[in-house]
């Protein structure tokens, strides 16, 4: 596995060396309280002190030798062209879910004329209030019905989750179909970066999944447990259908990986993504929610004949399960709330249980969950603890608020 490719990611913990994030934005202060629900937020973080925590959090990355880029950077400089551009825009907006023609191009007006490219990408994620545009006269049957609405264009509140809309795999991505309307434009920056920008256009990135599938699928949920094995998550977010999807993709176009791992985990909000109830934080060391323990069922996908794949249930106790798969002699769950259903249940809830390996046995943690963090310090894993009070209300922790491009091979 050479490592000039710019995709290179086949561990969950093997050293981090460049990761993607989004600085959160002007989006968040389009989120209003009866729009929060549909929106997937629980509340309205303070932008700017939600800025200085994300700030920190890349600051810590980099104090660790690795290199932060930007998605709204990357999404800005894939914009190569005028053409690329227009055609940008026009994607966009026909996903916006737009009320009537004269609308959409007062806002593809709005929008072209802004010359800066980040400006641009900044302004599609933040969304646009009806308030910036001008009154468009006579009002046709749409307007008049929804005229409370506030927004020409929903904000994107969601994006400084950058782990969801795509997830690295290999060399490969898989572009992902989302669970909910507001998250599945998203996927459109990954589409621009993944094809037109410089770092990656003249890449060979294996595409596992695309973002025109009908069922979901989303990377909150997908994990990289070893360069032959993968985890995924049934759950919320992500459609066993699409899971085999992911599996015949990968293996049809040799990403390298022998097994697909399904997690079946309970189908709710507080356990949205496999990610807020387990991460790999060492060789043989896992963090986990102890409330999905008991009704946890694994499932095992390798390659069968003729393209079809081999699927059997997985028997034994999830430490042993990931022990025979990974090849360790023993496996230790390091249990979120240390086993206190009360702190378990608050801790994972503030994503106690969502850490961000950046090298084996060393993790990014929210310095608000405090018995967590001490069961991972007790169990030998070395903590990086940053503030997150503003972000958390978005229900996302170091994980999920980072997508790894690049990380080094963990020795043989
Ligand atoms: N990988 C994750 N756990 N991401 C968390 C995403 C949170 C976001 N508000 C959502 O509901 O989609």
């Amino acid at each position: 596995m050479e490592m000039t490719h710019p995709i290179h990611v086949f561990s969950e913990i093997g050293k981090l060396k460049t990761v993607m994030l989004h600085r959160p934005g002007k989006e968040l202060e389009n989120l209003v309280p009866d729009y929060l629900e549909r929106l997937l937020f629980d509340d309205i973080p303070y932008l700017e002190q939600a800025q200085i925590e994300h700030d920190n959090f890349a600051q810590v990355l980099r104090d660790n030798d690795v290199e932060v880029v930007y998605l709204e950077d990357l999404a800005a400089e894939s914009l190569t062209s005028q053409e690329l551009r227009e055609q940008f825009v026009d994607e966009y907006l026909n996903e916006a879910s737009i009320k009537g023609s004269r609308r959409k191009e007062q806002l593809r007006q709005l929008l072209l004329s802004i010359k800066d490219n980040k400006e641009l990408i900044e302004k599609t994620m933040a969304g646009v209030q009806k308030a910036e545009l001008p009154e468009l006269g006579a009002k046709n049957l749409s307007d008049m019905v929804d005229s409370d609405y506030p927004f020409a264009i929903d904000p994107m509140p969601n994006l400084y989750f950058t782990r969801d809309p795509f997830a690295t795999m290999g060399n490969g991505v898989s572009l992902n179909h989302m669970y909910s309307v507001t998250r599945n434009r998203e996927t459109l920056y990954g589409k621009y970066i993944f094809m037109y920008h410089p770092r990656f256009k003249d890449a060979d990135v294996p595409m596992t999944y695309d973002r025109s599938e009908t069922t979901r699928i989303e990377g909150g949920d997908e994990l990289v447990l070893s360069k032959d094995v993968m985890a995924v998550g049934i759950s919320q977010r992500t459609d066993a259908a699409s899971i085999e999807k992911l599996a015949k993709n990968i293996f049809a176009k040799k990403l390298g990986f022998k097994k697909v791992l399904a997690f079946s985990i309970a189908n709710n909000r507080k356990f949205m993504h496999l990610d807020t109830v387990f991460t790999m934080v060492d060789y043989d060391k896992f963090s986990i929610h102890p409330e999905i323990e008991g009704d946890l069922t694994v499932y095992s996908i390798t390659e069968g004949d003729n393209g079809k794949l081999t699927i059997t249930a997985e028997k034994g106790a999830l430490e042993e399960i990931l022990a025979n798969n990974l090849n360790v002699e023993k496996v230790t769950l390091i249990r979120c709330g240390g086993g206190n259903i009360t702190a378990a249940a608050r801790e994972q809830w503030n994503d106690g249980s969502n850490t961000l390996a950046i090298a084996p046995g060393e993790v990014v943690v929210y310095d608000r969950n405090t018995v967590t963090n001490k069961k991972l310090e007790e169990a030998g894993i070395k903590l990086h603890v940053i503030p997150g009070s503003e972000l958390v209300r978005g229900r996302g922790g170091p994980r999920c608020m980072s997508m790894p491009l690049v990380r080094e091979d963990l020795p043989k």
